[in-house]
Parts: C-alpha cells; sequence; structure tokens
C-alpha cells in the first residue's frame, strides 16, 4: 500500500464544500470548529481515529435536531379544510424529541394536541399537529415554552374556539447528571379560548389522561 495514500478514515474526514442538507441559518463549518474546540476543551484528542469524523457527524446530527429553528409554522399549517366540525379534535401521545436550552441535552416524552375548530370551520390534517409539535421541539427549548408556543400557533392560524395543549417528559438534564431524579416527569399544560371552560377542559383532559 502506498505510504502517502490516505487512509480510509482521513479521507471520509476532508471538509466537505456545503453541507447540501443544511438547514437557512445553520452553519455547518462553525459548528463542525466548535465540536472540535469542545473535544480538545473536555481533554480529548480530536486527531485519533474515532473522532476524526465527529466533529462533521455532530454538525450533521445538529442540523437536524435544530431544523426547526427557522422554519415557520404557516407553512405546517398551510393544508387547511373547510368542514363543519365543531367538537373537540385531539391527537395524544405524539412523541416529543427537544434539546433543553440550558445543557443542550434530549428531554422527551409525549405531547397532546387538540383543538375545537372555530366559526369558519377550519381544520387542519392531522399529521400536521404533530409536523407542528416537531417545529417547535426541533429547537434550544424549554418545556413551557414549547407547549405555549404550539398552543398560539394553533390560536394564530387555524382561529380555533379552543386549543389545548399537554406536554409530558423526562428531562435528561436531570436525570443523567444533576439532581439525577430518574423517573421524574414535567408535565406542562396550555389552554386556550373556550376549552379554558372548566367542564370542557375536564373533558379534554379525562380524555389524554385514558390515551
Ligand atoms: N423551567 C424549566 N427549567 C428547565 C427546563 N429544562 C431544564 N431546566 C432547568 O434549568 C435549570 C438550570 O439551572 P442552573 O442552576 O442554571 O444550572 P445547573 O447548575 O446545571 O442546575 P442543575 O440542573 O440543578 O444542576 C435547572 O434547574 C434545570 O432543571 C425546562 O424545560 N423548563
Ligand atoms: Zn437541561
Amino acid at each position: 500500500m502506498d505510504d502517502h495514500a490516505p487512509s480510509p478514515l482521513t479521507a471520509r474526514s476532508q471538509p466537505s464544500p456545503v453541507e447540501p442538507t443544511q438547514p437557512p441559518g445553520f452553519d455547518h463549518a462553525r459548528v463542525a470548529a466548535a465540536v472540535r474546540e469542545l473535544l480538545i476543551g473536555i481533554g480529548e484528542d480530536p486527531d485519533r481515529d474515532g473522532l476524526l469524523d465527529t466533529p462533521a457527524r455532530v454538525a450533521r446530527a445538529y442540523a437536524e435536531m435544530f431544523s426547526g429553528l427557522h422554519a415557520d409554522p404557516a407553512d405546517v399549517l398551510s393544508t387547511t379544510f373547510e368542514l363543519s366540525h365543531d367538537e373537540l379534535v385531539l391527537v395524544t401521545d405524539i412523541e416529543v424529541w427537544s434539546s433543553c436550552e440550558h445543557h443542550l441535552v434530549p428531554f422527551t416524552g409525549k405531547a397532546h394536541v387538540g383543538y375545537i375548530p372555530g366559526a369558519g370551520g377550519k381544520i387542519t390534517g392531522l399529521s400536521k399537529l404533530a409536523r407542528l409539535v416537531d417545529l417547535f421541539a426541533k429547537r434550544p427549548q424549554v418545556q413551557e415554552r414549547l407547549t405555549t408556543q404550539i398552543a398560539d400557533a394553533l390560536v394564530e392560524h387555524l382561529s380555533p374556539r379552543g386549543v389545548i395543549v399537554v406536554i409530558d417528559c423526562e428531562h435528561l438534564c436531570m436525570t443523567m447528571r444533576g439532581v439525577r431524579k430518574a423517573g421524574s416527569r414535567t408535565v406542562t399544560s396550555a389552554v386556550r379560548g373556550q376549552l379554558r371552560d372548566p367542564a370542557t377542559r375536564a373533558e379534554a383532559m379525562a380524555l389524554i389522561a385514558r390515551s
């Protein structure tokens, strides 16, 4: 074998010019350079074989994990149907994967999203509720803001009579480090419009609890 030929690992670690999949506002080269610095900072050798591709790999992972940062909820909620349904529409157990903005480690769990369509009858596709959760989850977040942003986007784009969003997550920053309370759950809710009415709210909460 030619001594000067790059090893497969070295060859793969050559910086790619521009990452074609990077979302707008995401600077792949900058993130990769920062990850390399971070590895040096923790006392690692970023030039050892196992870490050669790590900066670029983490940058690609971050592009995905933070792809919601510049995404517009209006695009997700642009598909609407006119339908006369003036009762609750509720999608439960939507998987949540987000990143705590304090430690940049994941928090994960379930979101339950419901709304009562407005007088105009604006209904969106069920998958769009899950896409909306993803859009706001794929940002550096706190759970309270994630919950509020989902509720407010539904109010803004669907003009519903009411909205309820309940999120139930485990924060890895509380389990894998720090206070180390494995299994602890954080539950947040945001309720708007008619769903603030105690009876309507109780009905929605009962359906969520049953799921
Ligand atoms: N309210 C709220 N707090 C969060 C969320 N995610 C993480 N935190 C908290 O953010 C806080 C940051 O506290 P700091 O004292 O600045 O950081 P720290 O020294 O790492 O704190 P510990 O986690 O207690 O070790 C911690 O109490 C976390 O539990 C969230 O989504 N909402
Ligand atoms: Zn945290």
